[in-house]
């Protein structure tokens, strides 16, 4: 494929690495607004740019009636937007908070502990842990697993601290170093706790999981698409 890299920063860099290995061409690749005549040369877009960036990035493109895969966080509050114009312009997009096929695994993992807990007296508390030059929090993959949470326990929504409430589940944000990425789930009570935790060695299972939606995405009709039905597709 001909790819275009709307965010050429530490993702953008990795994710060239991984397409060129597996035979892509990075065609055009930019850290600030897009040129619309390169862009519309590319067979598809890869956006890992900034939060304020990635909406006007995302619906350029879509508009475009590229696929876009998107990785950037911190745009969220207007996904439904991006959806209807992917309907309206017969496009296909996937957004992910977190590529790696190992937090994909955790997902699941997070989900299966958050229904166990359901009906029990456990409380619940969430902790990410990132290099100090993420511009976001708290992370999306950790909005993505308070979500899950939320969906079946006894939360309406996620705050963090210092903001609390009993009804709030907590995700504390910390900035430390180079760190790739650490998230943790703990469920607690006052007879004990239990964590479920990954950990992140590098920034390779965020850039091939971006990579093989975009191969995925590629070969699908238009449609909005999630990393789980690639992996549950590719793994099946
Ligand atoms: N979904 C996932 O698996 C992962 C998501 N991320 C997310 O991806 C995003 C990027 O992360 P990094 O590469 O680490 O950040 P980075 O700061 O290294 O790179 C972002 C790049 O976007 C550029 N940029 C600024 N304005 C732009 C514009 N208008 N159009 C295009 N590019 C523009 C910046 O100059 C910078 O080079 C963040 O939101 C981060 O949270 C990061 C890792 C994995
Ligand atoms: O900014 C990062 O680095 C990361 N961002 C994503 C997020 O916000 O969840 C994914 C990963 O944790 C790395």
């Amino acid at each position: 494929m001909k790819l275009a890299l709307l965010g050429y920063g530490k993702m953008g860099k990795a994710i060239e690495k991984v397409a060129e290995h597996r035979g892509h061409e990075v065609m055009y690749k930019t850290n600030r607004d897009l040129d619309l005549d390169q862009l519309k040369q590319a067979d598809l877009a890869i956006d890992f740019s900034v939060p304020d960036a990635a909406f006007k990035n995302i619906s350029e493109a879509l508009k475009l009636q590229l696929p876009v895969i998107s990785g950037t966080t911190g745009w969220l509050h207007r996904y439904n937007e991006v959806v209807e114009l992917c309907q309206e312009y017969n496009s296909r997009f996937l957004y992910a908070s977190n590529f790696s096929l190992g937090v994909n695994l955790f997902f699941k993992l997070n989900a299966c502990f958050s229904k166990l807990m359901a009906n029990t007296d456990y409380d619940v508390k969430l902790e990410e842990t990132h290099h100090i030059h993420k511009k976001d929090a708290p992370s999306g993959t950790a909005i993505t697993l308070a979500e899950k949470v939320i969906e079946h326990t006894k939360y309406s929504d996620w705050a963090c601290p210092p903001e609390q409430n009993e009804s709030k589940l907590s995700i504390e944000a910390f900035r430390k170093g180079e760190v790739f990425g650490d998230h943790t789930v703990t469920f607690f009570n006052k007879i004990d706790q239990l964590s479920i935790r990954h950990s992140a060695f590098s920034r390779d299972g965020f850039s091939k999981g971006a990579v093989v939606a975009a191969e995925w995405i590629y070969k699908q009709p238009t449609g909005v698409y999630t990393m789980a039905q690639v992996l549950d597709d590719l793994t099946q």
